[in-house]
């Protein structure tokens, strides 16, 4: 059986490293330097990288140059997540050396370039399927953007590789991962899932590495990480056995 990936979590706003509360802008911990952040996690031990642009995301500008100076740097793999809406953004990320993007809000408002994009990129492309219940969001996690299992069989269809799914009631909180979403979400597709969001203890780990079987591949953790609730270490020592 294979092994739960971890990814831990950079999120980046206005050039620190934050964490966020339910991905609300204004409920942000600063962290310090980004790069810091992410090379420490590459000493720790981890094989990927969750690296995101959180003021791409909101609309409330972007930190490119200074992602991609991290991307860059890395010797792990990482995806890229945060405001890749078009040709240019995605051509920027992909250029980076990444080894993913995370596309969210196009999925939900380009769908054409979406089916487009991944068709050209195959594998380099994963969607974030961020919900609150059932429903899809977008701009940041601002605005609604139709349902999660419609959008799914969409993608599906259109050969999208993977899915990182989010519940943002879970999301920065240490309340624990939605397991019932994310066995819903393998029952519904058969592409890799990586679950994000509310990750608190290794047993979260542990519970979401039970689902590998059914199609999770990874878990990016955040919060609990800046927090110390476990080191990363631990966390990648739990889920290898
Ligand atoms: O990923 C995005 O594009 C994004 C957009 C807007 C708000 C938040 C966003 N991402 C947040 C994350 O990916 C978190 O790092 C991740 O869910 C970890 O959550 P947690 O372990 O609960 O801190």
């Amino acid at each position: 059986m294979n092994r739960l990936e971890l990814l831990p979590a950079v999120d980046v706003r206005d050039g620190q490293a934050v964490r966020l509360v339910h991905g609300e802008s204004g409920s942000e911990t600063s962290y310090g330097d980004p790069h810091a952040a992410a090379l420490a996690w590459q000493a720790a031990g981890a094989q990927w990288l969750h690296l995101v642009d959180l003021d791409a995301a909101f609309g409330t500008g972007d930190n490119r140059a200074q992602i991609a100076e991290v991307a860059r740097s890395m010797d792990i793999k990482v995806e890229l997540s945060g405001g890749i809406r078009d040709d240019d953004t995605l051509a920027a990320a992909l250029a980076t050396g990444c080894t993913r993007v995370n596309l969210g809000t196009a999925a939900l408002e380009t769908p054409e370039w979406v089916a487009k994009v991944i068709a050209e990129h195959g594998d380099r492309i994963a969607v974030g399927l961020d919900v609150r219940g059932t429903t899809l969001r977008g701009r940041g996690w601002t605005r609604d953007g139709g349902d999660l299992y419609e959008t799914l069989a969409r993608l599906d269809s259109e050969g999208c590789a993977r899915y990182v799914v989010t519940d943002i009631a879970k999301d920065g909180t240490l309340q624990g991962p939605n397991l019932e979403l994310l066995a819903g979400v393998c029952a519904a597709t058969d592409r890799p899932v990586v679950a994000s969001g509310g990750v608190s203890s290794l047993d979260d780990l542990r519970a979401i590495a039970s689902l590998v079987p059914q199609g999770v591949e990874g878990a990016i953790v955040g919060k609990a990480l800046y927090a110390k609730a476990f080191t990363l270490e631990e966390a990648l020592e739990a889920v290898s056995r």
